[in-house]
């Protein structure tokens, strides 16, 4: 497996704001190990987006700490594709990416069904190929760490469902720690070895579920049925006032 082990010990997050200071994450622990895929899921300002950028070193926490084995190289996957529009997918790619991997530019859109589109600029492109040519951007540069913000949160059910069994092949073939934010428990479970539900005022860990079907999963395969509930019960826990452990 590649990928770097990710451990978030007792992170908490607090920010100023008039009148003093809004606690958002306390006491978050969670490990992920090197090439495993942790979904984080819970409430529209939980902090989900916030612990992804810790793990990219965007910001710090304002107490714990966020562990890596090294200095990962980050592949970052938006809600929006955010392509430079005036540049063709291949200059979007080649832009953050390093020498070494530029020879790699349109094998990696074939990759991920962009096959000779790499002259196109954004523009000429659906959502569902423009949130494709973002994961490919994330991914020519051999990343160690992958971080997917809700990839198939602004695209149509069918082109996500799409999307969601591309990335499940992908992150097979081309393993990474991931971190993925969702708000589709069958996502997560599609998706996932561990499945992490985010609740509580500030934000806890309220529960999390570990998965060992063998990947890539089929999403209608009735194995998957019980962990779907699983997670849909803790994610209505999540915010009970006894929701699970922190
Ligand atoms: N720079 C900042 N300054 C002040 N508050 C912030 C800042 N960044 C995030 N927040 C607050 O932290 C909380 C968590 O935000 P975050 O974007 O991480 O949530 P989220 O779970 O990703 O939400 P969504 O599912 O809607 O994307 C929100 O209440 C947000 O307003």
């Amino acid at each position: 497996m590649s990928g770097l082990a990710v451990t978030f010990e007792d992170v908490g997050v607090s920010y100023a704001q008039s009148g003093g200071v809004r606690e958002v994450l306390r006491g978050v622990s969670a490990h992920v190990p090197p090439g495993g895929i942790a979904a984080l899921l819970g409430r529209s300002g939980s902090g989900k987006s916030t612990l992804l950028n810790l793990a990219a070193g965007l910001s710090a926490p304002t107490r714990g700490r966020v562990v890596m084995g090294a200095p990962p190289r980050v592949g970052y996957v938006f809600q929006d594709a955010r392509l430079l529009p005036w540049l063709t997918l291949r200059e979007n790619l080649a832009l953050v990416c390093p020498p070494e991997y530029q020879a790699d530019i349109p094998a990696t859109l074939a990759l991920v069904g962009l096959e000779g589109r790499e002259h196109d600029r954004p523009g000429q492109l659906s959502l569902g190929m423009a949130q494709r040519a973002a994961v490919a951007r994330a991914l020519v540069i051999r990343p160690d760490l992958l971080l997917l913000d809700e990839p198939c949160g602004a695209l149509d059910e069918l082109t996500a469902a799409e999307l969601r069994a591309e990335l499940g092949n992908l992150l097979r073939r081309r393993p990474a720690t991931t971190l993925l934010v969702t708000h589709h428990p069958g996502e997560a479970v599609q998706l996932a070895d561990r499945v992490l539900v985010l609740g509580g005022t500030p934000t806890r860990v309220a529960g999390t579920l570990d998965i060992d079907l063998p990947r890539p999963r089929d999403p209608d395969d009735p194995a998957t049925l019980p962990l779907l509930r699983a997670v849909r019960e803790l994610l209505r826990r999540a915010d009970l006032p006894t929701g699970g452990p922190a």
